[in-house]
């Protein structure tokens, strides 16, 4: 059952509210702002928060399980979703019906998305993994409305951010130390089902469709495994932090994680959208002496700076005659680059990323995610010399333990999130948002799921 606000004033009015142990008084304008004054100082609740925080722990003859359920826990939800159902067409915006979160499941009421390169990638069609019909959508953050048994790391009300990148904390992968890759639904999630093999989605015909990362963000209404769900502070803004489910913690953590610039290091990052300029901006912060980037696209030039760049390269226009990226790029550094990083997805980018690198100890990440078929290559010399190629998922970020610390680093002014949202919509427009990614301006749209 849900609390209804005029369940809740009177209960407030009496003083039966407790917050934090503490009585509660009401602000006179809680009806249009949801202000309560705690000790004197107002606190500011979102709606969500009213009806359905377990911060207010205590309400006269009512018991707590109470005010923690929605009025649509263990219904299911018809809301509304764009469904992909066919490589290179456009998603189909209509009415889905969302199942309740069974055992170990949350259902999230999606607030924002963004859309990142990988869902035109897997739209596409070149994704191995892609399959159809299915509900995309990756970066992506919300409130949970339910959750199933046995859920103990998120509460009905929590702001949440999906992740792709589970952790279990419990598998090999996760006790390892050495990787934030986790085990636990990483099979059930590539084949684009729940881990018990099913779907929580399906169409007006009754017809299932397939989940996507483990997050299908593309949806009002979302469900996903327990491990792959993290609770945020409510005060950050969820349109920006939704940008910290995918493009920005990547970039970031590749450089801060991954690599683990050091200052001084040489960086250069090839691609600049949001994961490169996200690069960018985490060599910055450990002060790399020197951060080249190269993109193909001019318009990339202005951002690149703002985000911290100390060089831009465009190969198609910047190089003399007979002259390559790579000699270019060791010639500007003395030999090679400390760490070079690609942001890309293009299988000649991560050559040359790779031959970039400084002999004897440059590394190479590669973030670019490539189509079905596309293979690297270089001559094993490159590695027999000391260069090193490696990969990084999601920045290397373990998105549980170590989301909180990069929503801080945003709070604090220290990673940049805003200034990647250069566009907004609303989610009908959805397939738009898919063009702007191919437009020079765009580095990320927000869709707005509420409109
Ligand atoms: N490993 C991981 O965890 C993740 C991987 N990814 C992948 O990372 C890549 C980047 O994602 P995102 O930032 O969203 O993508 P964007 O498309 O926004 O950025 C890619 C940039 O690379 C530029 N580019 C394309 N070809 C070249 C080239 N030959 N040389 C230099 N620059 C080039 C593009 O220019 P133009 O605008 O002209 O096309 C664009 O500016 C994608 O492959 C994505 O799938 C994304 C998130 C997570
Ligand atoms: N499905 C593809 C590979 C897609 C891929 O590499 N995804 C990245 C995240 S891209 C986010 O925008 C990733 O983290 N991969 C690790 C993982 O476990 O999926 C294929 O089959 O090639
Ligand atoms: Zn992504
Ligand atoms: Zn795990």
């Amino acid at each position: 059952m849900r609390l209804s606000l005029p369940r809740i004033i009177p209960a407030l009015k009496n003083g039966a509210i407790l917050f934090r142990g503490k009585p509660l008084t009401i602000n006179k304008s809680l009806h249009n702002h949801s202000t309560v004054v705690l000790g004197g100082k107002p606190h500011i609740f979102s709606k969500a928060h009213l009806y359905c925080s377990p911060t207010f722990t205590q309400v006269k003859g009512l018991h707590q399980n109470h005010y923690n359920m929605s009025s649509t826990q263990g219904k299911p939800i018809t809301c509304t979703a764009a469904v992909a159902y066919a490589a290179g067409k456009p998603l189909t915006v209509e009415q889905i019906v969302v199942d309740p979160p069974k055992a170990h499941e949350v259902r999230i009421k999606i607030e924002y998305t963004a859309v990142c390169h990988t869902d035109a990638y897997t739209l596409s069609g070149i994704d191995p993994e892609g399959a159809f019909p299915s509900i995309l959508g990756h970066e992506g953050s919300g409130i949970v409305e339910s959750v199933g048994e046995g859920v103990t790391n998120v509460k009905v009300g929590d702001h949440v951010i999906a992740l792709y990148t589970a952790e279990c904390g419990k598998c090999k992968f996760c006790k390892s130390g050495k990787t934030n890759l986790c085990g636990s639904v990483r099979a059930t999630q590539g084949k684009g089902v729940m881990p018990d093999g099913t779907s929580r989605f399906h169409n007006q015909k009754g017809e299932p469709l397939l989940h996507f990362m483990g997050c299908s963000t593309f949806s009002q209404y979302t469900v996903v495994a327990d491990v792959s769900v993290v609770a945020v502070d409510p005060k950050a803004p969820l349109d920006s932090i939704s940008l910290l489910g995918c493009g920005v913690t990547t970039g970031y953590g590749a450089a801060i994680k991954t690599a683990n610039v050091q200052k001084g290091d040489t960086v250069a990052v090839f691609g600049a959208g949001t994961v490169g300029l996200s690069v960018v901006q985490g060599a910055k912060s450990r002060g790399a002496s020197k951060i080249i980037v190269v993109d193909i696209n001019n318009d990339k030039k202005q951002w690149s700076f703002d985000f911290g760049a100390t060089d831009f390269v465009n190969p198609k226009e910047d190089l003399k005659e007979g002259e390559t990226i790579v000699q270019k790029l060791i010639e500007m550094t003395d030999g090679g680059l400390e760490y070079t990083f690609d942001c890309t997805g293009n299988v000649k980018v991560m050559r040359d990323a790779l031959e970039a690198c400084h002999k004897g100890w440059g590394e190479s990440i590669i973030i670019g995610v490539a189509g079905a078929g596309e293979e690297i290559s270089t001559r094993p010399f490159q590695l027999v010399t000391g260069r090193v190629w490696k990969g990084s998922a999601f920045g290397g970020i373990k998105g549980r333990s170590e989301m909180g610390g990069l929503i801080e680093d945003y709070q604090n002014g220290k990673l940049k999130v805003d200034e990647f949202i250069t566009h907004r919509r609303p989610f009908t427009e959805i397939n738009d948002a898919f063009e702007d990614l191919h437009h020079g301006d765009c580095l990320r749209t927000v869709l707005d799921l509420a409109k």
